[in-house]
């Protein structure tokens, strides 16, 4: 672990500073630290025909409350909008009575609903709404929310805009009104943040699988770490340390303060540090498995996405975040299947055969797993597809078939098969090598897993002497990395499946010093307590809920020295870090690691000590 606070140095801090005013209005984040340079990419030309295309395209999304405005928590919002603080500039935008601006009220005749219109503005104003739906208006964008949508004020009412970036003056159309808060549409940028730039894929607006491509790889890095801080401090009631001494933010000064004490001349403050997060250095093409629903144009097989909001199947050739051998693998699979007429199938129907291409590749050894996920047994001309892919793609030396023939959403069945070459693909985390079979579960971005291990097991502190215990093991990867620093590591998962795979995983690197255990952590933990395993470190790597009540209680009654807690979701971490730090345990350093770049997906892994 890293306890060198003296030793970071200002650059780190006054990007701390920075990035901290994001969540406070200013929305000038950046200093996320990249391993590399910035692969964002470049200014957009025209913005405002890039906004209006981009939003005309993006259906606008009930926002979860529970990360706020990258402020975190359902709470902190309703008190924030108790305040009916006006962060924004609509007090000071052309505004008349009913929060329209002035420059759209001819627009809006245009549209020839006067009636309606009036009727909005009634009920705005019965509501004691500052907006009316369909009325245009002025706001400032002062932060953005864990869908990626900006975050405004109106008056105090909060607005929440797809496409705008915090720092941003947007011009906006109400779409929808809630009591408490409402959805507007981007029609014009105004100001523009400096983290904004051309979203680089043509499909962007269309797909909805990455959310962040308009903003600058380092404002994501910079938005990721503050949805962090912003999460233990509001939800988890945490001291983070976010700025100079010198200069304590106003969010959580009387927090820092209270723990401060003097170290000679200088204010020594106490508290969370959270790192910059660990980002990529080339965040584009990170993902080692496409998973590619397919469907028919004028009896051709397409295969690519679902349009948002539907399940309308849209042709796709690229992804940017894909390996580019899984888009040549999916485009072989289609040509193959076009030329000899394989249907794809018809979820309304229950008909035609084709229903997913999944394509897993190990970036350590180069082999690719392909798998056709079909509805029933067989595959006409099924020889001709192996010789077709084989040819094009010798890097595959997999070909499996999975059979599903429910009506479900759920991508496998139950049954697969070897179509051609071997059952598993092998690739290596670390030093560790891993089979893959067609269902088991391994990460997507084996690049910054390993980022994640490293830190996971940096933050562990072992010596070689500790007993170990790993909760949610999944398939037993970060068990496995730690056993080889560890005397001994238990690590416990609920599905039986994954519990084989580590195993196997074990045995396939000669790791002696790991044992798995298939079961609920919450259940086979303290039963594990009951035989007299007294762990020195505790990892947990829950699902998005977080970590079971009852886990909690055991960790706090095992007492272990430490705890690393791997998390995919701020808020139920911040909560749980509270829990542990009730029951005994001291939060010493969070570092968020980007998992996924150019989506809303944030992954850190926080390190906590017991106190004496
Ligand atoms: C975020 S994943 C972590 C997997 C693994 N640590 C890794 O890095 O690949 C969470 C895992 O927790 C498992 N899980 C969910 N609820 C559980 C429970 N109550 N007890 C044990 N495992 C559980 C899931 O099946 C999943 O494998």
């Amino acid at each position: 672990m890293n306890n060198n606070r003296s030793g970071r140095g200002k650059n780190r801090r006054s990007s701390e500073v920075k990035a901290g005013a994001a969540s406070a209005g200013a929305g000038k984040a950046s200093g996320g630290r990249l391993q590399g340079k910035d692969h964002g990419a470049g200014k957009t030309g025209n913005k405002q025909t890039e906004v209006m295309s981009r939003t005309g395209m993006r259906p606008q999304g009930e926002a979860s409350f529970s990360a706020g405005y990258g402020l975190a928590g359902e709470s902190s919002r309703r008190s924030e909008m108790g305040r009916g603080e006006a962060a924004g500039s609509s007090r000071s935008s052309e505004k008349n009575g009913s929060g329209t601006s002035r420059r759209s009220r001819g627009k809006n005749s245009d549209r020839g609903s006067g009636r309606h219109q009036q009727a909005s503005r009634d009920i705005a104003a019965e509501l004691g709404l500052p907006v009316a739906k369909n009325g245009e208006t002025v706001i400032d964008i002062i932060g953005m929310n864990h869908d990626g949508e900006g975050v405004g004020r109106a008056d105090g009412y909060t607005l929440f805009v797809a496409g705008a970036l915090p720092g941003e003056k947007v011009r906006v159309k109400v779409l929808k009104t809630k009591k408490q808060y409402g959805y507007a549409k981007l029609l014009e940028i105004i100001t523009e943040s400096k983290d904004r730039v051309a979203a680089p894929c043509p499909i962007y607006d269309q797909c909805g699988g990455c959310q962040l491509q308009h903003m600058s790889y380092e404002g994501q890095l910079a938005w990721k770490r503050q949805i962090v801080v912003d999460n233990l401090t509001r939800i988890g009631k945490l001291n983070v340390i976010t700025g100079q001494p010198d200069y304590p933010q106003v969010d959580n000064s009387a927090a820092v303060m209270e723990d401060t004490h003097s170290a000679g001349d200088k204010p020594v403050y106490e508290g969370i540090q959270v790192l910059e997060t660990l980002g990529m250095q080339e965040p584009w093409r990170y993902r080692n498995k496409a998973q590619v629903p397919m469907g028919e144009i004028d009896g051709g097989l397409i295969g690519g996405f679902y349009a948002k909001g539907s399940h309308r199947i849209v042709d796709m050739e690229r992804c940017m975040i894909q390996h580019e051998h899984n888009d040549e693998v999916v485009e072989q699979v289609k040509q193959i299947g076009r030329s000899v007429g394989i249907r794809a199938y018809n979820e309304e129907t229950g008909k035609g055969l084709l229903r997913h291409v999944v394509v897993k590749k190990a970036f350590r050894t180069g082999e690719i797993m392909l798998v056709l996920v079909t509805n029933g047994d067989s595959i006409p001309h099924v020889e001709a597809w192996i010789h077709g892919i084989r040819e094009q793609m010798p890097q595959v030396t997999s070909i499996c078939q999975n059979v599903n023939t429910k009506k479900t959403n759920v991508i496998f069945g139950d049954v697969t098969r070897v179509l051609w070459g071997s059952e598993v693909i092998y690739d290596y985390i670390g030093d560790i090598k891993f089979a893959i079979s067609a269902r088991s579960f391994y990460q997507v971005n084996p690049v910054q897993t390993e980022v994640l291990y490293g830190k996971t097991v940096e933050y562990a502190g072992l010596t070689g002497k500790e007993t170990v215990i790993d909760a949610y093991c999944g398939i037993g990867t970060i068990s496995l990395f730690l056993a080889q620093h560890a005397e001994h590591v238990y690590g416990v998962e609920i599905v039986k499946e994954a519990i084989e795979d580590a195993k196997k995983n074990a045995d396939l690197n000669e790791i002696t010093n790991a044992t798995f255990e298939a079961g609920p952590s919450e259940d086979v933990i303290p039963k594990w307590k009951e035989q007299g395993i007294t762990p020195d470190v505790i990892v947990v790597d829950p699902p998005r809920k977080g970590c079971d009540p009852r886990l909690l209680d055991t960790i706090l009654e095992m007492r272990p020295e430490r705890v690393v807690y791997v998390s995919c979701n701020p808020s139920t971490l911040a909560r749980d870090l509270r829990v542990l730090e009730d029951g005994g345990f001291k939060t010493v350093e969070v570092t968020p690691v980007d998992m996924f770049p150019h989506t809303v997906h944030v992954e850190s892994v926080a390190v906590l000590v017991r106190k004496h």
